[in-house]
């Protein structure tokens, strides 16, 4: 059966420190090839022409997000985020007004190499699911499971091993729902998929592009480079 969609929003969560990458400031304002991370990101949602609101979670411990031009953008709007990811996600929908059937396609500002095609192969594969999904790549490494003192304890069956990516597209009320029912329990949650699986759903996995890259570490932001310098019109 397929539920009505009235419309599509997207959210950024935008709020973390950028650790890993342990710059000076955090990632999402770092420049790359001309404009900032989060430019970057907003512009592949922007180019897409489907959202009808960008929320974006930015932290209130910095201001750099003041000098971003872009956000004052007619379909942007900014939100206090929270302490985690998942309280940034949910710092967002919060302020939605959106019907409980709409969807809601949450994307890292740490993945700008999104291309927009990726975008559209999401919704045109999910756009008529009750729930929802997300993009995601097979793993290709054989991934390994390691305990005490770095010793290897396992090699794990990679066959079914996916890789999740964002955008991660769900319905509306599904997606706040699983996000409190995780903010309640405790849990910690790293992407918007555990939250939904904690309803009970299986969430679908679309393949994505290898070059969706989430900036995490020093040498993703010359990655990135390569990537957004490869990026054309068509993609
Ligand atoms: N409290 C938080 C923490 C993270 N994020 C966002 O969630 C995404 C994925 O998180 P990650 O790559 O871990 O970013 P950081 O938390 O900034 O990086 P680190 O873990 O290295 O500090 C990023 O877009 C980040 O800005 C957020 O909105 N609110
Ligand atoms: C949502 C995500 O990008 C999917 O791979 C990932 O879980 C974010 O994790 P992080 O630790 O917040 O970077």
């Amino acid at each position: 059966m397929s539920v009505p969609v009235k419309n599509y929003y997207a959210v950024v969560p935008a709020a973390g420190v950028g650790k890993r990458v342990g710059a000076a400031k955090p990632k999402q304002y770092i420049e790359i090839n001309g404009q900032t991370v989060l430019e970057h990101t907003l512009n592949a949602l922007l180019k897409a022409q489907l959202f009808s609101e960008i929320i974006v979670a930015v932290s209130a411990a910095d201001s750099h997000w003041q000098q971003i031009a872009l956000l004052q953008h007619p379909q942007i709007r900014v939100v206090e985020g929270g302490q985690e990811r998942s309280d940034s996600v949910l710092a967002a929908l919060t302020v939605l007004q959106a019907e409980p059937e709409d969807w809601v396609l949450v994307h890292d500002v740490a993945r700008p190499c999104i291309a927009e095609k990726s975008i559209h192969k999401l919704i045109a594969c999910l756009k008529n699911d009750e729930v929802g999904g997300i993009l995601a790549l097979p793993i290709s490494d054989t991934v390994k499971q390691v305990g005490e003192a770095q010793a290897i304890n396992s090699t794990l069956d990679r066959s079914q091993l996916w890789s999740a990516q964002t955008p991660q597209m769900f319905r509306y009320q599904l997606l706040q729902q699983g996000l409190q029912q995780g903010l309640a329990q405790g849990l910690v949650i790293t992407d918007e998929a555990s939250a939904i699986e904690l309803l009970g759903f299986k969430p679908k996995v679309v393949e994505g592009l290898a070059s969706n890259i989430k900036i995490t570490r020093p040498e993703d932001l010359t990655l990135a480079a390569f990537y957004l310098s490869q990026i054309t019109e068509e993609d």
